[in-house]
């Protein structure tokens, strides 16, 4: 099973992903990608979910029209793994 990162090593992941950062309040990451509108916010969590569901890691996400907040989290850990900084890499990566 992953393990959880250290604060020291998740600031250092953070680093290297735009936008992402800490959840207030709880060991996870978060992003509120914004879109130009409904679809492409849609057609973004549709691939997301492929990759996510290929990964066998799950996001917490809200879409509200043409923005997704998601939060990531190994629940399986009870904190931010680096299956959660794979999967954020991904979503920016799908996110354009
Ligand atoms: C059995 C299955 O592999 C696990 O429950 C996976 C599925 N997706 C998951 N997603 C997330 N975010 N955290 C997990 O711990 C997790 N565990």
């Amino acid at each position: 099973m992953a393990e959880r990162l250290s604060a020291e090593e998740r600031r250092q992941a953070l680093g290297g992903l735009p936008d992402w950062s800490e959840v207030q309040g709880r060991d996870a990451i978060g992003k509120i990608f914004v879109f130009r509108d409904f679809n492409e916010a849609f057609g973004f969590m549709t691939r997301a979910a492929l990759v996510a569901e290929k990964m066998d890691h799950h996001p917490e996400w809200r879409n509200v029209y043409k923005t997704v907040e998601v939060v990531l989290s190994t629940h399986d850990a009870g904190g931010v793994t680096t299956r959660d900084i794979a999967l954020a890499k991904a979503m920016n990566a799908i996110a354009g």
